[in-house]
């Protein structure tokens, strides 16, 4: 399915409503400040900023690993302001894949065990968690590489380990925290390839970084300062 064909179907993927996160502190430290936007099906969102914009501070709180401190946020039609710490575990699991900077794959595992453990945990099947983890390593490019441990891969192989780790149990959101952080410039632009392929399949992303020319890919464009986000025109006024 193509992008186009994706963007925009059913409610939104994320939605927020004045959505603030203040850490407690002397003084108080306002990291997300009045947030109000909505990620559609299919979007590829793109957040940049300074080192303490608040970057990190928002994907925390789209993959419910933290709350708002006020506002309403809803995940793929779940409002999850008022969901228990249990409850929030388990929507975090259907719903959302995690791509962080540091690939943080388990060493003496390979490939597809670090994909298929990812979907068990989940509660699949044994069977279903191998031909899971089959399917995303085929989607990124790696069903050739798939007994190999990460120490036998390169860097841009690993991270794309990481990606179909993510995508394997179909997330609602894959949220990517630079994902191209430690990467040279060939291993980070077939990360980008990878990323823009599973985006055009339909995979709603959000991608942060400090890279202002990664921050140009994708169909919408973020900028966070002082805890404030605003979006930025697309180039043609998309
Ligand atoms: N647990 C915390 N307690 C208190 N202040 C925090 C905490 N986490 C972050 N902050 C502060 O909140 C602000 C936003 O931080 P955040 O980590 O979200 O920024 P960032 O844009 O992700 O930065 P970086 O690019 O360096 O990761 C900063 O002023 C930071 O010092």
């Amino acid at each position: 399915m193509s992008h186009d064909e994706t963007a925009g179907d059913g409610p939104p993927v994320v939605g927020l409503e004045h959505v603030t996160r203040t850490y407690r502190g002397n003084p108080p430290v306002a990291a997300l400040q009045d947030a109000t936007f909505s990620i559609r099906r299919g979007d590829l969102v793109t957040i940049v900023g300074r080192s303490g914009s608040g970057k990190s501070t928002l994907l925390n709180i789209l993959g419910l690993l933290d709350r708002p401190s006020s506002g309403r946020f809803v995940l793929d039609g779940h409002d999850v302001t008022g969901l228990s710490q249990s409850q929030r575990t388990s929507l975090r699991g259907m719903k959302v894949g995690f791509v962080h900077q540091s690939f943080q794959l388990l060493a003496h595992r390979s490939a597809l065990e670090n994909v298929a453990l990812a979907t068990l945990y989940r509660g699949d099947s044994s069977a279903r968690s191998r031909s899971r983890a089959t399917a995303a390593l085929a989607a990124v490019g790696l069903e050739a590489r798939q007994d190999q441990l990460p120490s036998a891969m390169s860097g841009g192989e690993r991270q794309r380990v990481a990606i179909a780790r993510a995508i394997a149990g179909e997330p609602a959101l894959l949220l990517c925290d630079e994902p191209t952080g430690n990467l040279d410039t060939h291993n980070g632009a077939a990360v980008v390839e990878t990323l823009l392929a599973r985006n055009a399949s339909g995979v709603t992303i959000v991608l942060i970084t400090h890279d202002r020319e990664l921050a140009l890919i994708g169909n919408r464009h973020f900028e966070m300062s002082d805890g404030r986000i605003r979006e930025k025109p697309s180039p043609g006024g998309a």
